[in-house]
């Protein structure tokens, strides 16, 4: 293994430093190390986060290669900062049993590129009829504590409280996406002003908040973990607000769409921005930020949902929600927190980890601690090409606009998965 010294790097909320990584850990940290044996990376300027984790990745495979691999999805993870992902259930088949999870680590393993850690689904082929076999994928060699029919709510409450009672045997954690089907039936984009004008269905914004209020009462009823995916309303972090001063064990993500974009957006009637939970108010956008800032909201997650052409380059009405996100929500996180690194790093590093129970990853640089770590350039700027990205799909919301932060390296275990901003593999 080739040992790396990393010379002049900035750690979080430290001054410039140097960082030696041999055999996959930190060996050393502090000014003026020397070690004839490393290549040396010169990092003036440069800033070193703890890799990101993603609680919240659409890779794919199996079923739709075409728009992302295991492989493909890991590289754009690695190319973003990332040093772990937790891979969506909504493959097809779905993961639903332990050979399927099993199936998408070992593609993560093969691929080298980040801990790919498979989220099993909750209920049988996210049908939300039956709970699916949790033990069993908890029991597998992907070892799946979280487990989510992300795509659709769990609706049945009934439903709902077994699977928060099944997994809290285990600590897992059950990760809803709140929507209450009937409340959003036929929705095309956030009901409001805009969808109003543009004569489009409306998704409330009650649909969210009253399955999270739901929920919050099941955990709190139950004593289990409950982590609720991509919040985008105002009113869901006061839910949240209210839950957490209760001491419900509840966690929450934040997309950077919905942290940076509104439904103004939907008046271009470009398919890039029709998404689930659809974009909302500006004043949704400012109450999401400051839950951020504030910790109602625990954590930055992606959910990086790349689809084919044809499955988005068609009428609104008929694409499919979802965009990418893996390769630019650093630059997005940076834009909209600023250069608050330690707020950084605990929303989209050390906290997520901690969910996802990837121990090992969301460590600060220090002697002994596994060289997970990515290492940012903070003035760089760039313009986002999509055809230019890691990702087998071109969905990104942020083509041509120029963003500021660029990953210039990323270490798995003290090797490199990305150097000079590029893939190592
Ligand atoms: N977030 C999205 O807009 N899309 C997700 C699933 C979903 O939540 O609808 C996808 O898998 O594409």
């Amino acid at each position: 293994m080739t040992a790396y010294l990393i010379r002049n790097v900035s750690p979080v909320g430290g001054e410039p430093t140097d960082l030696l990584i041999r055999d996959g850990v930190v060996a050393e940290v502090g000014a003026g190390l020397s070690a004839d044996d490393a290549t040396v990376i010169d990092a003036t300027g440069l800033v070193a986060l703890p890799g990101l984790v993603d609680l919240h990745t659409h890779l794919r495979e199996p079923g739709r290669e075409d728009a992302e691999t295991v492989e493909s999805g890991s590289r754009a993870a690695a190319l973003g900062g990332y040093t772990a992902v937790c891979a969506m259930a909504n493959t097809s088949p779905v993961a639903d049993t332990a050979g399927v999870v099993e199936q998408v680590w070992r593609l993560g393993r093969e691929a080298g590129l980040v801990d790919v850690q498979p989220i099993g689904a909750v209920t049988v082929g996210l049908a939300g009829e039956r709970l699916a076999e949790l033990g069993a994928m908890a029991d597998s060699a992907a070892r799946v504590r979280i487990f989510s029919d992300d795509g659709h709510c769990v609706a049945d409450p009934r439903l709902m409280r077994r699977a928060l009672e099944y997994v809290k045997a285990f600590d897992g954690v059950i990760a809803q996406h709140a929507e209450e089907p009937r409340l959003t039936e036929g929705a095309q984009m956030h009901e409001g002003e805009v969808s109003t004008r543009l004569g489009l269905t409306g998704w409330p914004a009650v649909a969210e908040e009253a399955i999270i209020a739901r929920d919050v009462l099941l955990a709190e009823h139950v004593g289990s973990r409950l982590h609720v995916c991509h919040v985008s309303t105002a009113g869901s972090v006061e839910v949240l607000r209210h839950a957490k001063a209760r001491g419900v064990r509840v966690t929450a993500e934040v997309t950077p769409h919905h942290l940076l974009l509104t439904d103004e957006r939907a008046e271009s009637y470009d398919p890039v921005f029709k998404v689930n939970p659809p974009l909302r108010t500006a004043a949704d956008v400012d109450a999401l930020r400051a839950a951020l800032a504030e910790g109602v909201i625990d954590v930055i997650a992606t959910d990086h949902a790349p689809h084919a052409v044809e499955d988005k380059e068609c009428e609104w009405a008929y694409a499919r929600p979802g965009m990418l996100g893996l390769e630019t929500a650093l630059s997005i996180a940076l834009d909209v927190l600023g250069p608050r690194w330690d707020l950084i790093a605990e929303r989209m590093s050390r906290v997520p980890a901690r969910i996802a129970g990837l121990t090992g990853h969301g460590l600060d640089p220090a002697p002994g601690v596994p060289a997970n770590l990515t290492l940012v350039d903070p003035a760089a700027r760039r313009v986002i090409e999509p055809a230019e990205l890691a990702s087998r799909s071109r969905n990104t919301p942020y083509a041509r606009m120029t963003l500021t932060g660029r990953i210039v390296a990323t270490f798995l275990r003290g090797e490199p998965t990305v150097l000079d901003g590029k893939a190592v593999k």
